[in-house]
């Protein structure tokens, strides 16, 4: 039996859609919940953050050609402020997230020359960096004056799509995981786009603009050579905030 990890947000339905096979349990949590599990060999493998692939790559194989990425907006990585971004000084990351946390400080730190101070609690933050699900239902209270979209400002800096998860196997799994894990998730994400184009997929608390939204205009899960570079780079960058 495999156990293969998967990110209790929106951003997977897709992903899992028809993934089912007798050989795989998943096993579902936040982002930095599953990297923990991976990295002590509690499951085998998962679409997990994509620092962990970057910071400990002896430790893993990459499932070809899948990720969780957005070619330009993500919607649902967010820094939700109070104040205008050159004016933010003390900055709630949440500690649900890997990747979109280093992110946040390299937008922060390298690209707007900012020295924020990273605090514990939400209250004595003025600006929150929050991801998934927790993003999307935040952005529909509309409390905050201003909300940055971090793949949006990646992008603006250097025209490139950004990847937040790869599908990770750890190394000591069966080499056949990965064959199966690619089949199962490509069959899902048809099926998934096939029956939303015919208004046959419904998730409660979201409605179907904001899931065409969502899947057609902000996520993205293929693994393409220009992903590939975005990832290198930010590979590159990201060492000094781990
Ligand atoms: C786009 C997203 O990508 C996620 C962000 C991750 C991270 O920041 O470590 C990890 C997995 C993905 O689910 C999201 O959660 O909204």
């Amino acid at each position: 039996m495999f156990k293969v990890g998967k990110v209790s947000y929106l951003n997977t339905v897709p992903l899992f859609y028809r993934f089912e096979d007798p050989m795989i349990e998943l096993v579902e949590g936040e982002p930095s919940y599953l990297v923990s599990l991976l990295r002590y060999g509690k499951i085998h493998a998962g679409i997990v953050s994509s620092v962990e692939y970057l910071f400990n790559r002896s430790q893993y194989r990459v499932v070809s050609g899948l990720c969780i990425a957005s070619k330009q907006r993500v919607c649902s990585v967010l820094l939700f402020s109070k104040r205008p971004m050159l004016e933010i000084k003390r900055v709630y990351l949440t500690p649900a997230s890997l990747t979109s946390k280093i992110l946040c400080k390299h937008l922060l730190e390298d690209v707007y020359k900012l020295k924020p101070e990273y605090v514990e609690s939400r209250e004595s933050a003025d600006a929150l960096l929050l991801i998934g699900d927790d993003a999307l239902y935040e952005k529909r209270l509309g409390k905050f004056e201003y909300v940055y979209d971090l793949a949006e400002e990646w992008h603006k800096v250097y025209s490139l799509p950004f990847v937040f998860a790869l599908f990770l196997v750890r190394k000591d799994a069966d080499p056949s995981l990965d064959r199966l894990i690619e089949e199962l998730a490509l069959k899902s994400i048809k099926a998934f786009y096939e029956d939303f184009a015919q208004g046959r997929v419904k998730v409660e608390g979201f409605s179907r603009d904001e899931l065409k939204d969502y899947f057609y205009h902000c996520i993205d899960y293929f693994l393409d050579e220009e992903k590939e570079r975005s990832l290198e780079l930010f590979g590159s960058l990201a060492y000094n905030h781990r």
